[in-house]
């Protein structure tokens, strides 16, 4: 595995501050339900952020939110200094294209067509297709000998390592990954993981939403859901990769502990 990966391609100079993605009082409201309640958080470019809570808290409404596949019921979000309620949606298609790379549980990979194929296919819709390029993306993750391999011929880590390789194809300044450790063992998640810090380390601004409480502590920050709400908050002092942490928690309500997720954010885990 090569120890790089590609910088991302920098915002508009315009732009205020270093915060990519802010959210301002978003809700996403279904009948009487509030997948997203009230939410408000910035993230600052080139930060790794976890986000945790038990099953139904929102995470996944949230990420589609950020990821431009679903709108907002109330609330604004500004990424990379646009706000995504104005931009009509040959703009979104753009912004997803282009600043944003998806990483799910789920690989979602064509089956009939090998890895290499299956990350020339994110090429296609991006540009062009550029086979040295899918390639060394392949290698990036460690996966280079297995580049003509079919999905079924691939190990469940190798496959989410292929989805990786397709979600960083056009460098996005934003990787967000919805449970991408959850069909992997240990030793898997680990690669997962080691690519995730060497993205960080590359600068590339990550939103991680697991209910792996390692997992969650490799992200310089958490932040915890539930109902909806943001009711929990902590920075991981050694910053990301890092398992020493400091709890700051903003009592905006008793976390619900139904998964467990809440003792996770209370600093309970292995502090090594
Ligand atoms: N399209 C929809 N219509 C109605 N309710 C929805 C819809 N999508 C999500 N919900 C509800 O919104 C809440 C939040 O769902 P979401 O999938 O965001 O939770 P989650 O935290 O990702 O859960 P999990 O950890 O189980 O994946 C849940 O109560 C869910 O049933």
């Amino acid at each position: 595995m090569t120890d790089t990966l590609t910088a991302p391609r920098t915002g508009s100079p315009d732009q205020g501050a270093d915060v990519l993605l802010e959210l301002q009082h978003v809700s996403k409201i279904y009948g009487d339900l509030h997948a997203v309640d009230d939410l408000s958080l910035q993230v600052p470019r080139g930060q790794w952020l976890s986000v945790v809570g038990s099953s139904g808290s929102g995470k996944t409404t949230l990420m589609n939110i950020i990821g431009c596949m679903d709108t907002p019921t109330r609330g604004s979000v500004l990424l990379d200094g646009r706000e995504l309620g104005r931009l009509n949606a040959s703009q979104l298609t753009d912004i997803r294209k282009h600043v944003i790379g998806l990483v799910f549980q789920q690989f979602h990979l064509i089956p009939h067509l090998t890895a290499i194929e299956n990350v020339m296919v994110a090429q296609y819709y991006h540009s062009m297709t550029d086979e040295k390029e899918a390639l060394a993306a392949l290698e990036n993750v460690g996966l280079g000998e297995r580049a003509h391999h079919l999905p079924s011929q691939l190990s469940g880590g190798e496959q989410q390592r292929v989805c990786i390789a397709r979600a960083l194809i056009n460098h996005p300044q934003l990787v967000l990954a919805d449970e991408p450790t959850g069909n992997l063992d240990e030793a898997n998640e680990q690669l997962v993981l080691d690519i995730f810090a060497r993205l960080h380390a590359a600068g590339t601004t990550l939103i991680v939403v697991t209910h792996d409480a390692h997992v969650a502590s490799c992200g310089q920050r958490q932040i915890l859901l539930n109902h909806g709400r943001l009711v929990g908050e902590k920075h991981n002092v050694g910053g990301a990769g890092r398992r020493e942490s400091d709890m700051l928690d903003f009592g905006q309500g008793e976390p619900d502990t139904r998964a467990g997720d809440a003792s996770a954010l209370r600093g309970e885990e292995a502090q090594s």
